[in-house]
């Protein structure tokens, strides 16, 4: 898959009776192959963010160009297919099955979406060893919740995505299996050459970045690549 990069332009999400837009973005761009940390306080618009950049929900106006492609213009079936083929999504809480082996859970988004998935099996296999899985068939339910992060990780790169998109991937383990996984997803990133963006409170994964751009009531307030946020 190809290594994308993301131009957004006069993106703003309002919602009615909501008296000004909770995400405002006249202007974003991310070159393909950066690793972009988005803070923020609670409120400031970043999972609004990453839902607009996943095309998980629309912007009220604007584009959003990943490549060639303004993805705020797709009707929802062409999004919701080119979210599965283009970004590896990595939520705080998983979003695994439980009574699924972790086999099954990385295999699953394929399993549903494609005919002949068989041919990712030996895929989800090198990559559930690369993020440190030896156990492929044990259930979800009996993993701890950093093992479960590394299946969801497996999961995300299965297709081989352009981008990959973390929400708070590190929020809900302990400080150690965090430290593991946030290492995990700037190596992967590099080795699977994809761009990454993370939305965290994590310090440490933050610091890692190459880009830190911060929220603040839905507009960009630091940005390294602005020199001075409006
Ligand atoms: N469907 C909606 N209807 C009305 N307001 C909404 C809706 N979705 C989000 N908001 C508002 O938009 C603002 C931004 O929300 P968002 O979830 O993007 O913030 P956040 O920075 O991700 O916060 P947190 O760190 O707490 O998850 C909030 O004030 C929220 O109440």
């Amino acid at each position: 898959m190809a290594l994308l990069g993301l131009r957004i332009a006069n993106v703003s999400v309002s919602f009615t009776g909501l008296p000004v837009p909770v995400l405002s973005l006249p202007a974003l761009e991310i070159a393909p192959g950066e690793r972009v940390a988005v803070t923020g306080p609670s409120g400031s618009g970043k999972s609004t963010l990453v839902n607009v950049i996943t095309g998980l929900e629309r912007p009220s106006s604007g584009m959003v160009l990943w490549g060639e492609i303004d993805i705020a213009r797709l009707p929802e079936g062409k999004r919701d297919r080119w979210r599965a083929e283009n970004i590896g999504l990595v939520m705080q809480d998983f979003h695994l099955f439980a009574g699924l082996s972790a086999l099954d859970n990385v295999l699953l988004p394929v399993r549903l979406r494609m005919k002949g998935a068989a041919r990712f099996a030996e895929r989800a296999h090198a990559l559930m060893n690369r993020v440190g899985l030896s156990r492929h068939d044990q259930p979800v339910a009996t993993m701890s919740r950093g093992e479960m992060q590394r299946v969801a990780v497996a999961r995300a790169l299965l297709r081989q995505p352009g981008v990959v998109i973390a929400d708070e991937p590190t929020a809900s383990l302990d400080p150690e299996s965090g430290a593991a996984v946030a290492e995990l997803l700037l190596e992967l990133a590099v080795e699977e050459g994809t761009t990454l963006l993370v939305v965290s409170h994590d310090e440490r994964l933050v610091a890692r970045m190459d880009r830190r751009i911060r929220l603040s009531a839905g507009r960009v307030a630091v940005d390294p690549n602005v020199e001075a946020a409006p």
